[in-house]
């Protein structure tokens, strides 16, 4: 997740404000300019040479004083972000919200402050000096300015939560805005320049609209400039409206759908009242988000890769624990033609008309606050010596680190005492902490001491409110990023679901898996918008997951049938075939840089298409017991699980599979081998550890969300705390999410055996056998009968009959006596064929 994430609309609208420096032809410009005077010698060369040499005095006094003033303001705003850095420590520790507010009342103040001056012509010198600062800049638009302060100001204080991107949205867009609005004022005035007199400048767009327009009229007529800065105009208000070009129709709907209503409506009255834009709130940015830093000790560095970092004082600076070891992005498959079909989009894309509120951090309740240190620890440590004592070994407790659930004890040995012969003591130091729970690191990474891992019988409450408030949550903007939990040391740990890129949850019934589960649900809706987002959520045991049911990221019902999740799953990897196609339609690698070039408007349909392109939203899909699909369609399953795991990354697909029983029927090898990232709760034996982590541990955990983690690359797994997520927090957050937008389902998920019921009658049984058998055809180019017979093992009658179904599907020529048949598909199509046979194509 790399931190994510669709953004704002870009700036592009630099280049028409900026256009001009050198070139063109003076000769022929300047007799089109309608000022007369002066503006008649201007210069021929460059526009540097040009004002100093034919200006005379006052327009050099002009040019002076403007130099002199960018100074000043140059002087003025080093002082006052060098003010602003100094005060950004504790700015930040503020509330966001409050720091909004600030903002606007500092607007307010301003709006107040220039109506002092240019409305009311009030005296001192304060105002004075603002009356000749505003006036020269924004020139006829001055009286304006304060009431454009109110309404900034208001938006500012009235919708807390928004993120900073919005009002730098609003700051882009509304400069953009008045810079093209001054230059037409400008040019509408006839262009006067400096050297027609201040007052002139003054009367039309001031400083800036001259700026804006007097140059680049000079270089390509007024005309052209007007144009020019209309387009800038346009995109202002596009910015600040938040609205893409190709929204706009749509907009401008709701907006005229929203006025008939109000006007034809009970409340058409007040509506006269209410300003229409207030009321549409079109500036209003499509999603809220970020939920803020939580105001308790969290303070993290964003950490680097993997694993998090070793830490002196747990609490003090916790660490950043992100899977950032991610491999090279899964080649791309070859370039192939535009896809045929007119819809780009299997899910659709949008949910809601207007805007989406991420639910606000409080929904999140904080948890209980760390303890660093308590008696049981002191308690711990006694006994802990008691058994080096007893023992004779000459080992010392130099100190521990308290973590949420655990707390671990470092021992350092005297001269020459073999490690062993405290590894060896691990069931007596159980005896004498009473834990059966211990687990022995040697050495703690970074260390020369050797590490006890104890189970604090005060455990603390990791609560997923906090891991989401936390700086290493808010300071990376991804929909996919996760709260984890805390690691041994007590720092805050999340995880990029879209870097895993897929993952396996396992452990024992009671260990913690569910919640870890909702964790994972819960952190995608408080982080991430539907049109971001989607879900699959699989529910086999139909109790786990029912409460989400309704929320807007689904793109289907709950799927509680085994054999329909089978076949979703079959879904997804014709899903994953279509953005590929569209990926290598488009010749980009990533999903991410195919939706960053539908955002910039980069991405055109190709000729004679009438595809609209949208981004495409990541797609997550959580199956709550692997087993119970597993039991049902081992074989589809699994093919369809490797199939979407090895490719499904660049396309932004990705998978959370979860077991209660870890099992190498369940977790088969190469379920194993593709899903790189696990997440082990406390599990009933070594061989579940094994299976799970490669490794022993697991069995060691004790419970209620103790987990390791094995991030992708990483090669040893960190121990954590799971964060906790009450069902209460859970439905308010579902709540929230199902007011905001209802679901929009995908027909056609989880509903392939309705179609391959056609194909059945013809196919009948055979259907997994001529999977095989097209695979095989197809990937070896070699249409023979009597492979078919060797390879599937079958008689002549039943590989002739699949040589028959092959070719009533295209996939191989006619007969040719004993001549091998040709084969019609290209490997490459082999994804797409396949889905089709099966029924699960994509749509017509
Ligand atoms: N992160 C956590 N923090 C504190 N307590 C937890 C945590 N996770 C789980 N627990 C405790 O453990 C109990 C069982 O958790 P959970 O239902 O998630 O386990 P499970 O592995 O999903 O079990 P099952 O497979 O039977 O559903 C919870 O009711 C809760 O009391």
């Amino acid at each position: 997740m790399a931190t994510r994430a669709p953004k704002t609309p870009q700036g592009s609208g630099g280049g028409a404000s900026r256009s001009g420096g050198s070139g063109g032809s003076p000769k022929k410009k300047a007799p089109q300019r309608r000022s007369s005077g002066a503006s008649s010698q201007r210069p021929r060369s460059s526009a540097a040479k040009r004002k100093p040499a034919d200006e005379g005095p006052i327009a050099l006094l002009f040019v002076w004083a403007g130099k002199g003033l960018m100074l000043v303001w140059r002087l003025l705003a080093h002082t006052v972000g060098g003010l602003a850095r100094a005060a950004g420590r504790s700015a930040r520790d503020l509330d966001p919200d409050l720091r909004r507010d600030g903002l606007g009342l500092v607007l307010l103040a301003l709006g107040l402050l220039i109506a002092a001056a240019v409305w009311w012509d009030t005296e001192g010198p304060l105002l004075e000096a603002t009356r000749t600062v505003v006036v020269g800049a924004f020139g006829t638009f001055s009286p304006v300015l304060p009431l454009l302060c109110l309404p900034f100001a208001w938006r500012l204080m009235r919708t807390p939560g928004s993120g900073e991107t919005d009002v730098g949205r609003l700051f882009i867009g509304s400069t953009a805005l008045l810079v093209g609005l001054l230059g037409l004022i400008h040019i509408g005035h006839g262009v006067p320049w400096p050297a027609d007199g201040p007052e002139a400048v003054r009367r039309a767009g001031g400083i800036i609209g001259f700026a804006a327009s007097g140059p680049l009229s000079l270089l390509i007529t007024p005309w052209v400039t007007g144009v020019l800065l209309g387009l800038l105009l346009v995109f202002g208000l596009l910015v600040v409206t938040a609205t893409p070009v190709h929204r706009i129709p749509e907009r401008m709907r709701s907006l005229f759908g929203g006025l008939m209503e109000r006007e034809g409506g009970p409340d058409a009255g007040m509506g006269i009242l209410d300003s229409p834009g207030e009321e549409e709130q079109p500036e209003r940015p499509k999603r809220k988000r970020k939920p803020r830093e939580s105001s308790g000790a969290e303070t993290a560095d964003s950490g680097g890769a993997g694993v998090a970092g070793a830490n002196e004082r747990p609490y003090d600076t916790p660490v950043v624990a992100t899977t950032d070891k991610a491999p090279d992005p899964a080649p791309a498959p070859d370039h192939t033609p535009p896809p045929e079909s007119a819809e780009q989009l299997s899910i659709p894309p949008r949910v809601v008309d207007g805007d989406y509120e991420l639910p606000p951090p409080p929904t999140l309740k904080p948890g209980t606050p760390p303890k660093p240190r308590t008696k049981a620890n002191d308690t711990v440590v006694e006994a802990l010596n008691g058994v080096m004592e007893q023992f004779n070994i000459d080992a010392e407790i130099t100190g521990f680190t308290r973590g949420p659930t655990v707390t671990r004890y470092e021992i350092e040995l005297g001269p020459a005492v073999k490690v062993e012969k405290v590894t060896a003591l691990t069931k007596n130091i159980s005896l004498a902490v009473k834990s059966a729970d211990v687990r022995i690191q040697s050495p703690i990474p970074g260390k020369s001491a050797i590490g006890v891992e104890i189970p604090n019988s005060d455990k603390d409450i990791v609560s997923l409110g906090d891991i989401l408030r936390s700086s290493p949550a808010t300071s990376d903007e991804h929909p996919l990023l996760v709260g984890l939990g805390k690691d041994i040391e007590g720092a805050t740990v999340v995880a990029n679901l879209a870097k895993m890129p897929h993952v396996l949850v396992a452990g024992a019934t009671g260990a913690g898996k569910s919640t870890c589960i909702n964790g994972l649900i819960t952190s995608v809706m408080m982080r991430a918008t539907p049109d971001e987002v989607r879900l699959i959520l699989v529910d086999p045991k139909r109790v786990e997951l029912t409460m989400y049911e309704g929320i807007p990221h689904l793109i289907t019902p709950i799927i509680t049938s085994p054999k329909k999740a089978a076949d979703a799953l079959q879904w997804v990897v014709g899903e994953m075939d279509r953005r590929y196609d569209d990926l290598a339609a488009s010749g980009y690698r990533h999903i991410d840089d195919f939706n960053a070039a539908v955002r910039a408007g980069d991405l055109t349909a190709p000729p004679g298409s009438e595809r609209v392109y949208e981004p495409y939203p990541y797609l997550v899909v959580i199956v709550d017991e692997l087993a119970d699909l597993m039991m049902v369609a081992p074989r589809d399953v699994e093919d369809a699980i490797v199939r979407i795991t090895q490719l499904a990354r660049a396309a932004g697909i990705h998978l959370v599979l979860a077991t209660q029983r870890p099992s190498v029927d369940v977790v088969t090898g190469l379920i194993k081998a593709n899903v790189p990232s696990r997440l082990a709760f406390a599990t009933s034996s070594l061989s579940d550890s094994r299976v799970i982590l490669d490794q022993p541990g697991a069995e060691k955990l004790v419970g209620k969300g103790d987990a390791m983690f094995l991030p992708m690359g990483a090669g040893k797994p960190i121990r954590l705390q799971n964060a906790w997520v009450t069902e209460k927090e859970i439905r308010a957050v579902v709540d929230h999410c199902k007011k905001q937008a209802e679901p929009r389902y995908r027909e056609d998920v989880g509903t392939a055996e309705a179609k391959k019921k056609e194909i059945d009658e013809e196919i009948g049984e055979d259907l997994d056998l001529l999977l095989q058998a097209i695979e095989l055809v197809v990937t070896t180019q070699f249409g023979s009968t009597s492979m078919l017979q060797r390879k599937l093992r079958v008689g002549f009658a039943k590989a002739g009959r699949l040589m028959d179904l092959m070719e009533s599907r295209d996939v191989v020529g006619p007969s040719e006596g004993s001549k091998a048949r040709d084969v019609l598909v290209q490997p490459d199509d082999l994804a797409g064929v396949l889905a089709r046979v099966r029924g699960d194509g994509p749509p017509e």
